[in-house]
C-alpha cells in the first residue's frame, strides 16, 4: 500500500470510530483527504453517517466537506444516515449547501455602527406633517432652521476646523421669506431637534427643520445670501465631506427631494399631483384615479433596497472585493446590487454575487444598514460565505474581483489612512475614506 493510501485508510478509520481529534489533526496536515473515497467508494462523511458519529460529521462539515458526494450505490452521506436510522445526522446533512459554513460568519452581537448618513439628530414627528397650524407657527419661528437645495445639491460653506470639511448653511426664517411664498419652492418638513426637544418639551419651543428646494437661478440666490456659501457640485464624493450630523439630515432631505424631482406626475395615470403631508405625499388630482383608493405606495417617497455584501472564502481567511470601471484607480469594494421584486435579501445576495463574480454563496447573515441618498437607496450590509471559489467576473458590471487576505485588507486600510492625513487633494482623500473603500 502506498503512503498516500495508508494515510487515507487511517483517515477513514478515524471517521468510522468517530475520532474527532484525529480527523481534525489529519485535515490540518492534509486537507485533500476531506472528500476522498476509499476502496469501497465510501467517504469519511459517509462513515460517520453510517456509524452515527454526529460530532465527527460536524468536524468534517466545518472543514467544508462536500455533502453531495455519492458512493458506488449512488447514496449520499444523508441517504446513508437515513438508512441506518440516524435522523439527527440526516438533518445535519439536509441543510442548504454550505450550511455548516455558518460558523465562519462573525458574531452578530455588535453595536449599531455610527456611520456616515446614519446619524439621526432630528425627531421626524410624522404626526405633525398634516398639522397645518403647527407647521405655520414653526415656519414663522425665528429659531427654525431652513436648508436650501438647488437641483438636489445643498447650500454649504467651508468648515472651520478642517479644510476639506464642509458645513450645511442653516438659514433662518427672515432669510427665506421670499422663497417660502414662491411657487418655485418645494418645502419638506424634516423634524425637530432631538437634543433641544429633551431639554424643553413645550411644543412652541421645538426647533423645527425644513428643506427648501428652489428652482430659482442659483447664482442670483448666492449673491443675496452668504457670499462664502455655494451649492455642492457633486454628490459623490461631496456629501462625504459633511459632518456626521449634517450627513444624516441630508440623507433624509436629499432622498425625499430626489423622489419629488422624479415623480412629479402620478405614476398610475400620468395626471398632475399635489404635495401633501409637509412634503411626504403626492396625491393625484385626477378624479377616479386608482391611486386614490387602497394602498398605493407610489404616493409616498420611494426607497430602493440594495444588498452590499462581504463574501468570505470558505477557508475563513480571505474575502472577495471587486471594482467597478467607474471606481478611482486601486479602489476595491464589497459587491453590491439592487434587490429585485419578489426576492428576499438572502436570495438577492446569492444572485448578485453569482451574477457579478460567478461564485456561489451559502449562508448569508445581515449585519447593518446605511442610508445612501444617491438618489434614495438603503444599503443592506451582509456577510456571506462562498461555497465555490473560482471567480469569473461579469465584465459588464465589474472590472475585476479578487480574494484578499485579512492582512492585505488591513494593509490597504492603513495606506488609505496615511494618504488622507498627508494629502491635500480633497477628492482623492475622501474617496479613500469612503465607506466603499
Ligand atoms: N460597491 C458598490 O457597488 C456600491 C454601490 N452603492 C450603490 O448601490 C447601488 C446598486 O449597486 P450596483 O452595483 O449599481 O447594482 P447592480 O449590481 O444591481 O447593477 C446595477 C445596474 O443594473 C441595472 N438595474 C437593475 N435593476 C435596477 C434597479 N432597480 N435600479 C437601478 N438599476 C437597476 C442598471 O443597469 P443600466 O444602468 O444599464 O440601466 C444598473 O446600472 C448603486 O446605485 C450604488 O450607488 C453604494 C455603495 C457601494
Ligand atoms: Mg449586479
Ligand atoms: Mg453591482
Ligand atoms: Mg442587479
Ligand atoms: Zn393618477
Amino acid at each position: 500500500m502506498s503512503v498516500r493510501d495508508e494515510l487515507l485508510q487511517r483517515f477513514l478509520d478515524a471517521a468510522s470510530r468517530g475520532d474527532e481529534e484525529a480527523l481534525s489533526l489529519m485535515l490540518s496536515q492534509s486537507r485533500e483527504l476531506l472528500d476522498q473515497r476509499g476502496e469501497q467508494g465510501w467517504s469519511a462523511l459517509m462513515l460517520t453517517a453510517r456509524n452515527g458519529h454526529y460530532d465527527a460529521a460536524r468536524v468534517l462539515l466545518s472543514n467544508g466537506c462536500d455533502t453531495s458526494v455519492t458512493n458506488r450505490s449512488g447514496q449520499t452521506a444523508r441517504d446513508v444516515a437515513l438508512f441506518w436510522g440516524h435522523r439527527h445526522i440526516a438533518r445535519l446533512l439536509t441543510s442548504s449547501p454550505g450550511h455548516h459554513l455558518r460558523q465562519l460568519l462573525p458574531s452578530t452581537d455588535t453595536e449599531e455602527p455610527d456611520i456616515h448618513f446614519n446619524r439621526e439628530i432630528l425627531d421626524r414627528m410624522s404626526d405633525r406633517r398634516s398639522d397645518g397650524e403647527w407647521l405655520a407657527s414653526r415656519r414663522a419661528s425665528p429659531e427654525t432652521v431652513f436648508l436650501l437645495f438647488h437641483a438636489l445639491s445643498p447650500l454649504v460653506r467651508s468648515g472651520a476646523e478642517r479644510e476639506e470639511q464642509i458645513k450645511l448653511c442653516k438659514l433662518r426664517s427672515a432669510a427665506v421669506q421670499e422663497l417660502l411664498t414662491s411657487s418655485r419652492t418645494l418645502e419638506v418638513f424634516l423634524g425637530v431637534d432631538k437634543q433641544q426637544q429633551q431639554q424643553d418639551d413645550d411644543d412652541d419651543g421645538m426647533v423645527a427643520w425644513f428643506a427648501l428646494s428652489t428652482e430659482d437661478d442659483p447664482t442670483q440666490l448666492l449673491k443675496d445670501k452668504d457670499p462664502s456659501s455655494f451649492f455642492l457640485q457633486e454628490a459623490m464624493p461631496g456629501l462625504l465631506r459633511l459632518s456626521d450630523d449634517d450627513a444624516g439630515v441630508v440623507a433624509q432631505a436629499r432622498s425625499v427631494l430626489a423622489w419629488h424631482s422624479r415623480y412629479r406626475f402620478c405614476p398610475t395615470c400620468g395626471g398632475d399631483t399635489k404635495v401633501e403631508e409637509a412634503g411626504y405625499k403626492r396625491t393625484c388630482l385626477r378624479a377616479g384615479c386608482r391611486s386614490l383608493q387602497g394602498v398605493h405606495n407610489t404616493c409616498y417617497p420611494r426607497v430602493d433596497p440594495v444588498v452590499i455584501m462581504l463574501v468570505l472564502h470558505p477557508d475563513g481567511k480571505q474575502c472577495m472585493l471587486g471594482r467597478k470601471k467607474i471606481f478611482p484607480p486601486g479602489m476595491f469594494s464589497c459587491l453590491a446590487g439592487f434587490v429585485e421584486p419578489g426576492e428576499t435579501l438572502e436570495a438577492a445576495v446569492r444572485r448578485e454575487v453569482q451574477e457579478e463574480s460567478g461564485v456561489q454563496v451559502g449562508p448569508v447573515q445581515y449585519l447593518s444598514s446605511q442610508a445612501w441618498p444617491m438618489p434614495s437607496c438603503l444599503m443592506i450590509g451582509c456577510h456571506c460565505v462562498a461555497v465555490t471559489t473560482d471567480i469569473k467576473v461579469d465584465q459588464n458590471e465589474i472590472e475585476e474581483a479578487r480574494w484578499f487576505t485579512r492582512q492585505q485588507v488591513c494593509r490597504n486600510a492603513a495606506l488609505h489612512q496615511c494618504l488622507s492625513n498627508g494629502c491635500s487633494a480633497v477628492n482623492g482623500c475622501r474617496q479613500n475614506e469612503s465607506p466603499n473603500s
